[in-house]
């Protein structure tokens, strides 16, 4: 057989489906999992009716997934989204169409076999890259495809997911191949079962046990290999701060312990906040209420929206700071709302109530303001914290140079997918500022739990200063919804990057067809 590896000087999808040999895996002679159809929807929630979700900037958002399915010819599914906050979701939707054409027809194991080069595949289209590069609505874009991608390769890993019904006996000859196929990721485990059943014999079962154990936390993918992970990463922008030897060198140290951390993480779970009790639009009485539940179900950890008026922020921090008493946590959030020295000064107003600190406090794109808002308010001993709308790895790198944030929030639909989300946690790691992911919208706690795992047990091994977000809304219409216990996220179970929504939630919600949509909303 020939055995054909790729760089990354891919041009085309039509190199890139060109550079496959064959419908068999080049490592093992599998069949190869061909992505033969690529579906998007534009799903919304109406949220703004109750003013879930509210805040300083975005008072009345309906949160949206663009949701892509992938099918491959052997049945196996991949399933992702990114987020939107309704109108404007057509146009990702439109984008996500665009770049349809990279990915139909090539191959789960053609794309895993060279991720990086797959991933600059899909943000340097000659044309294509003119909208971005790699941030707005082409990048949320490719979040929602690779998502899918990073899906279907965990499923593709794992048992046998729902809507999946291969047909197995295909399988059974392949498995025959010798031992030196151990790193290969070309078959799901049910084929691996129905093999037995089809009386495999014993050796084939010691290398069938090599491919299926290991760590499953990245996702749910067996990657067993600091290299493997590299490989997923695009370096280009970023070499002046983090080299892939320096990166290897990471994962490579935070071998040790790995086994104990897992096991602590699937014990224990992983320490969480709450933005629920208090989006900017709910009344004093609500924030009570909720604050008043959540303490009751363990939560010690909340954030609170600002940024509107002041006196009323004062007033709903006091309240707030009042009901979680002295020793809990307060943080807040601006959502972008000020110019750099009004920041300062409402945030300086609000110190009383101790927050540890102040999110999205100016623009963004603001990275010097960032880093004047840092330096002003770190003898109030309240840092910022950023990154839900900063649009890629270099501004990230930037942040992180100009010591513009003390916490570092990757979001998991914002970045390219978790090909970009490694990048930035290899790099906070490096410059020792904590992450503590954004999931304030549909879907986002499903999916960036898997990142905050595979940190905490793969890259920082360090728990302090860190927490991940968690709003209490939409779990409902996932297929493997998030587990949350004594506030901290459990390790999910299922195979998938946990995306898949429930089909009666999508056709419900799809707009602008759906029932939800059809009816007359209440505004
Ligand atoms: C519009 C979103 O709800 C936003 O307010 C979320 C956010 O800022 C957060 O969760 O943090
Ligand atoms: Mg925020």
């Amino acid at each position: 057989m020939t055995v054909r590896k790729w760089g990354v000087g891919l041009k085309s999808a039509g190199d890139f489906r060109e550079s496959q040999c064959s419908r068999k895996c080049f490592i093992c002679g599998n069949m190869l999992q061909k992505i033969i159809n690529l579906t998007v929807r534009d799903v919304r929630f109406p949220t703004s009716l109750e003013q879930h979700g509210s805040d300083a900037m975005h008072t009345d958002p309906d949160y949206s997934a663009v949701y892509v399915v992938l099918d491959t010819e052997s049945g196996l599914k991949g399933f992702g989204l990114t987020f939107t906050l309704g109108k404007g979701t057509e146009i990702v939707v439109c984008a996500v169409q665009a770049l349809a054409g990279l990915i139909v027809g090539t191959s789960l194991q053609d794309i895993v076999s060279n991720f990086r080069g797959f991933y600059r595949l899909l943000t340097s289209d000659g044309q294509m890259r003119w909208l971005g590069p790699e941030k707005g609505v082409i990048h949320l874009a490719t979040a929602a495809v690779l998502n899918a991608v990073w899906d279907l390769w965990a499923r593709a890993e794992g048992k046998v997911g729902p809507s999946y019904q291969a047909p197995m006996v295909t399988f059974t000859v392949s498995l025959r191949r010798p031992r030196l196929t151990t790193h290969c990721h070309c078959f799901p485990v049910a084929s691996v079962e129905a093999a037995r059943r089809h009386g495999e014999s014993q050796e084939d079962e010691i290398y069938i046990s090599d491919v299926i154990t290991g760590e499953h936390l990245l996702c749910r993918v067996s990657i067993q290999d600091p290299k493997q992970i590299i490989s997923c990463i695009d370096f280009r922008y970023i070499t002046d701060v983090l080299t892939e030897e320096e990166a290897l060198d990471i994962l490579v140290k935070a071998k040790g312990g790995k086994q104990q951390r897992e096991e602590e993480m699937l014990s224990q779970g992983y320490p969480a906040y709450t933005t629920s009790c208090a989006w900017l639009g709910y009344s004093d009485q609500q924030l009570k209420q909720l604050c008043t539940d959540a303490l009751q179900n363990g939560w010690t950890r909340f954030k609170v929206k600002v940024g509107a008026d002041l006196e009323d922020d004062i007033r709903r921090c006091r309240l707030i700071r009042q009901m979680i008493g002295a020793d809990n946590t307060l943080m807040i959030d601006a959502n972008q709302r000020w110019d750099v020295a009004d920041a300062i000064s409402w945030v300086t107003r609000l110190a009383e109530v101790k927050p540890l600190w102040i999110e999205e406090p100016t623009s963004p794109d603001d990275i010097l303001g960032h880093a004047a808002i840092s330096k002003a308010l770190a003898p109030l001993g309240i840092g910022v914290a950023s990154g839900e709308q900063c649009h890629n790895r270099v501004m990230f790198k930037q942040f992180l140079q100009a010591s513009a944030l003390q916490f570092v929030q990757i979001d998991s639909c914002r970045l390219g997918s978790v090909n970009e989300n490694l990048a930035v946690l290899l790099m906070a790691h490096k410059f020792k500022v904590p992450v503590c992911p954004h999931a304030g919208g549909v879907g986002l706690c499903e999916l960036v739990q898997h990142l905050i795992l595979f940190d905490y047990i793969c890259v920082s091994a360090d728990l302090s200063g860190r927490m991940c977000e968690y709003v209490d809304h939409l779990h409902e219409h996932f297929a493997s919804p998030v587990v949350i216990r004594n506030a901290r996220y459990m390790p999910p179970k299922d195979p998938g990057y946990s995306c898949e929504m429930l089909e009666s939630s999508v056709r419900r919600h799809e707009y602008p067809n759906g029932d939800v949509w059809k009816l007359p909303i209440q505004k």
